[in-house]
């Protein structure tokens, strides 16, 4: 099995590609997601939340307000680092959960939808390939504001917090360019299946040579002892 890291920039169109992706069959991990269940009510994570950053980012039931607690973190680089020192660890562990079951259902691949992959890079190393979903600076903010109901500004600060689409975009072994039509990002996603698909193929031949160099150094180790006794 191989993993596949997606990413991008906010509501650059991660989610998006990831929904086509799905519908192919692919096997999907969403990172999002995953930072949702690690900070339900009960959990140590959510603990931790509530010791850090008070009770004035939780709702009237005792769950977190994401609007607030991410009004919270946007604007304080800080608090963003406080706050993915709490959760990513959790996060990674949850995702490997995943990931892992996927493997015991007989997926030859796993594609991770995460939006601070090349921030972290705690990742990176365990990725055969990479996914940038890349739009121009004017589409992405006005799709996240459209979105997210956001002012210029805090779309601004939002964008702010990560590392440059385009810097992202340098580190890619893939690029998906979603400043256009769905339709067009589709057809993109496509051709993208049919890549991994076929460096799926190869996975075979890969492990024949990696045992069949196994098996040669086995061989010489025996020859080698025979000489020596
Ligand atoms: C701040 C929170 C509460 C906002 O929740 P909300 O439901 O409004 O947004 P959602 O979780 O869907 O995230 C939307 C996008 O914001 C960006 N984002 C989220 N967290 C961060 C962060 N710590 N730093 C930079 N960008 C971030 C990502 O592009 C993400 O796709 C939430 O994002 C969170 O708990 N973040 C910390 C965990 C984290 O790093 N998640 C990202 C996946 S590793
Ligand atoms: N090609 C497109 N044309 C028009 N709208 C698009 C296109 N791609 C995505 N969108 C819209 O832009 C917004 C952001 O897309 P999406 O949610 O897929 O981004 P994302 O990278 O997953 O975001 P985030 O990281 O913030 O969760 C959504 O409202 C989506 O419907």
């Amino acid at each position: 099995m191989f993993l596949v890291g997606l990413t991008g920039g906010i509501a650059s169109g991660k989610s998006t590609v990831s929904s086509v992706l799905r519908e192919l069959g692919c096997a999907i991990v969403d990172a999002d997601v995953v930072a949702r269940t690690v900070v339900e009510p009960g959990t140590p994570t959510y603990g931790r939340i509530v010791q850090h950053f008070g009770p004035d980012v939780l709702r009237e039931g005792g769950e977190i307000d994401r609007q607030k607690l991410g009004q919270v973190i946007f604007s304080s680089e800080e608090k963003r680092r406080l706050l993915n020192s709490i959760t990513h660890p959790e996060i990674h562990k949850a995702m490997l959960k995943q990931i892992l079951l996927y493997f015991l259902r007989g997926y030859r691949y796993v594609v991770l939808d995460v939006p601070l992959l090349f921030e972290t890079r705690r990742l990176t190393r365990f990725l055969n390939h990479t996914v940038v979903v890349y739009c121009d600076p004017a589409t992405q903010l006005s799709r996240l504001m459209h979105r997210d109901g956001l002012t210029p500004e805090q779309a601004k600060q939002r964008v702010g917090a990560q590392m440059p689409l385009n810097e992202k975009r340098g580190l890619a072994s893939h690029v998906i360019e979603n400043s256009g039509t769905r339709e067009d990002t589709h057809r993109q996603v496509l051709r993208l299946h049919a890549t991994l698909e076929d460096s799926a193929e190869h996975l075979p031949v890969r492990l024949l040579a990696i045992a069949a160099a196994l098996g040669l150094a086995g061989v010489l180790l025996y020859a080698v002892k025979l000489l020596v006794s």
